[in-house]
């Protein structure tokens, strides 16, 4: 998977321009964790929404999480300023433009409908705004954009069903689904019968496992959800077996480094598993989770990680770079041309 590049010849130097400048893809970004905290008060204020803040700054400074509920009490908290279909595009072009500047190539974005519909917000508004601006991010911008349907685990499984037969009029507009919200206490397993559902049609199936659940919860994603990727997957690492199989059978798992620490999965970026997991042949990529709620987008991830991984160089750089393509979604055709990309900048880098 080296692509005969000599990564030694690359000087230390270049890292940083060249982690920002690869082409990569993010398959880890709820878009409702990209709402900044100036585009809530903005939404706020053209929706008539009261919001339980003074200021930005009030709600920016309420960002000190202890853990995932910690965090997600707040992130619902602030999706209840998105209300019409420009409000959902609006949002995620803000997402792309971002995006763009960190040279993503490919992003699948996972959104929460059941977080919108409960307020009374119907599921064609959230799904057409979406995908109006992933359109919008593959002409304007030359990204190419695609929608995951999330299910929240707190709910119930008919819960999900439900939502699922609403979305299916839009079924044109996403290409899987996954699994999210409140992991512990709700193992994937609670969701076996939906996914099978989803796998009857042709849906792409991930979920969130291994974040804060027990490894036994990746297994489950992957043998009764039947998941081509793992979002997070950290706590694999406390399971020797797992971590066999994971490597094995490539499985790639999502990681997001500043959202770990910032949910307190690991105390510091220095400690975070990444280095075993990479050593250990597993396919793990980097992604920002919630970008506007962890301190940083795609590359501020990727530049605080190699920053606290000293012993990391290029040829790292390239696997997780390679990596992010290839477990993504996107047709092959496609994915070979990013990574044709991808080995040109990297064989540019080794000629400084
Ligand atoms: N990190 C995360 N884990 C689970 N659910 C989420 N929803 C948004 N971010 C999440
Ligand atoms: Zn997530």
């Amino acid at each position: 998977m080296t692509a005969d590049i000599d990564f030694d010849r690359i000087p230390r130097s270049a890292l940083p321009g060249l982690l920002a400048r690869m082409p990569k893809a993010e398959l880890h970004i709820h878009i409702e964790g990209s709402l900044e905290p100036e585009l809530i008060f903005a939404l706020a204020r053209r929706n008539g929404v009261a919001l339980p803040y003074a200021s930005v700054e009030a709600l920016r400074a309420a960002y000190a999480f202890t853990d995932l509920q910690t965090f997600l009490d707040i992130y619902y908290a602030g999706a209840s300023v998105l209300l019409h279909e420009q409000d959902f595009y609006d949002m995620a072009w803000a997402y792309f433009e971002k995006a763009a500047r960190d040279h993503i190539v490919h992003a699948e974005l996972f959104f929460d409908p059941q977080t919108h519909t409960a307020r009374g917000v119907p599921i064609g508004t959230v799904i057409e705004g979406l995908s109006r601006a992933c359109a919008a991010a593959r002409t304007h911008l030359g990204i190419s954009a695609e929608l995951i349907l999330c299910f929240l685990r707190h709910l119930s499984e008919a819960e999900a069903f439900a939502t699922l037969e609403e979305a299916l009029p839009w079924r044109a507009h996403f290409i899987g689904v996954g699994l999210d919200s409140s992991e512990r206490g709700h193992p994937p397993g609670k969701f076996t019968r939906v996914f099978v559902r989803c796998a009857e049609l042709g849906l792409h199936r991930v979920a969130h496992a291994g974040e804060e659940g027990p490894p036994t919860y990746i297994e489950e994603a992957l043998d009764l959800l039947r998941v081509a990727r793992i979002d997070h997957g950290v706590r694999a690492i406390e399971s020797p077996a797992l971590m066999q199989r994971l490597a094995a059978e490539r499985v790639p798992l999502t990681v997001c480094p500043l959202s770990n620490v910032k949910l307190c999965v690991v105390p510091d970026l220095a400690a975070h598993p990444l280095p075993q997991l990479l050593a250990a042949g597993l396919a793990v990529t980097i992604n920002s989770d919630d970008p506007a709620y962890f301190g940083g987008y795609l590359n501020d991830n990727l530049l605080a990680l190699f920053s606290a991984q000293p012993q990391w160089g290029a040829s790292e750089a390239y696997t997780l770079a390679r990596n992010s393509l290839e477990a993504s979604f996107a047709p092959a055709q496609e994915k070979a041309a990013w990574v044709q990309a991808l080995d040109a900048e990297f064989r540019q880098a080794t000629t400084l």
